[in-house]
This record gives C-alpha cells, structure tokens and sequence, in this order.
C-alpha cells in the first residue's frame, strides 16, 4: 500500500526533518507511528497526502510513484486517503452533518446517497443524533469523531491520523483507538502518529519509532 525508499525531507530554514527513511505498509495493516515532539511524524504523513514533497527518494502508494503523479490527479490520490487531524479542523458555522459530507460534496454524487453515506459514517461514531448541532456545542472528544467520520465518509482505503487522541482523557482516546481497531477488521489500512507509547505497547500492533528524522525502530518491516 505504501512504500517509502531513502526518503528524505529537508526544510530550508530547518534542516533535515525525515533522513533517509526505508519502510513499507502492507493493504490492510494498521500500525503506530510514535517519536518525540520534532521527530518528524506529522512529515512523513505530509509526504504520504502530498501535503509535502520528499527532497531525495521515493514514494509509492497503491503502486504509483507519487513523484510521478501528474497534478491533475492529485485530488483523486487525497480522495482514497482519510486524513485526522488533532485540532478537529471542524467548520464552525456548519452542522456536524455539512462536515461529514465535504468531502461528498465534490464527487459528484446525488443529495440522497450523500445523506445515506454522511448518517452511516456518523452512525458509526455514535454520532447521529448530533447532525443538525454545530460542531462547537459538542464536547472535545465528540468534535474528534465528527473528524472522524469526515474522513472516513468517502470510504478511504487508507487512513492517515496525527495525534487524533492528543486532547483526550485516557477513556475517550480509548472509544477513538476502538473505533480505528474496527476500520482495521474491515480492512482499511491504517498509519496513526501518537505520542502515547503506553497505549501502543498495550495494542498488538505494529510500531516504528522516529528519531530525530530516523526510523530507529520497527517493530515488524517486511
Ligand atoms: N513547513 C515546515 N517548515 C520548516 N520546518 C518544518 C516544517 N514542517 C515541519 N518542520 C520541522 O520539521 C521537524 C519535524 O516536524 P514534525 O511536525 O514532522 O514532527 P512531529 O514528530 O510530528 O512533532 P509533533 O509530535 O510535535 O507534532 C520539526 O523540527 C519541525 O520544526
């Protein structure tokens, strides 16, 4: 699903943030990826979006050389990605139902499976009573899966989250790290940055470590 080859990413005023970074992703795995504040996490998910562009090496998603990728596809590459943010990055003067359904809105497809597919994500997260609230009246770790549900409304192969529990209390981050254990059971593949390395250990789950731009540990690289 993804692989990354002597990746490397170096911002001018900064240096290099990720070094020469080796690794791949397997359609289906679900895996963690933890490191102090700077190490580079938020990066590497960056390059995966092509919110970034890598300054040496190679990256392949669903078997295309993102290098290679002709701008006018870059929407469609977004499109099978779901990404979760830690700030939400919710509109305000929207109901929890527009902001399930922007990513809908420019595919083209009609207002009825719209709302069927915007209630089945909120349904999912358990939050279907909400759709007609803005956002700002529910609590923190509600606004989390309104995110959540946006970023799996389009039914995203791939999910990308960075610190998604990161103003969580240890039992909501628990309801968020449930909900990612059942995409995974549905065979979404999964890549979570997280500070949290006790809830990780805890998780039977794959592990790479950064360091200071390195991957420094993994625990499985096939
Ligand atoms: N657009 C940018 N311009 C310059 N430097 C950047 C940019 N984005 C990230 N960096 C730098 O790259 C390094 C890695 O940052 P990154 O956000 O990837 O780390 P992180 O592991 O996600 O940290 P955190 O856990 O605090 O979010 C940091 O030193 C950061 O300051």
């Amino acid at each position: 699903m993804i692989e990354f080859t002597h990746v490397s990413k170096r911002f001018r005023e900064r240096g290099d943030a990720l070094k020469d970074l080796s690794f791949s992703l397997q359609a289906g795995e679900m895996a963690f990826l933890t490191g102090h504040s700077g190490a580079g996490k938020s990066t590497l998910l960056k390059l995966i979006g092509l919110i970034e562009r890598p300054t040496r090496g190679q990256i392949v998603v669903d078997g295309r050389s993102l290098g290679d990728l002709p701008r006018r596809r870059i929407p469609f590459h977004r499109r099978r990605i779901g990404m979760i943010f830690q700030d939400h990055r919710l509109l305000n003067d929207r109901s929890v139902y527009d902001n399930v359904a922007l990513p809908l809105a420019v595919t083209g497809m009609s207002g009825r499976e719209i709302g069927r597919r915007v209630r089945a994500a909120l349904d999912q997260v358990g939050l279907l009573a909400f759709e007609r609230a803005r956002p700002v009246a529910l609590s923190s770790g509600e606004q989390q899966r309104i995110g959540i549900a946006r970023a799996v409304v389009a039914r995203p192969p791939l999910i990308l989250a960075d610190e998604p529990t990161g103003n969580l209390d240890p039992e909501l981050s628990s309801e968020i790290y449930d909900l990612f254990e059942r995409f995974h059971e549905v065979g979404v593949t999964l890549l979570i940055a997280t500070h949290d390395q006790e809830r990780v250990a805890r998780m039977a789950h794959r592990i790479m470590r950064l360091h200071q731009g390195r991957l420094v540990a993994d625990s499985g690289n096939w």
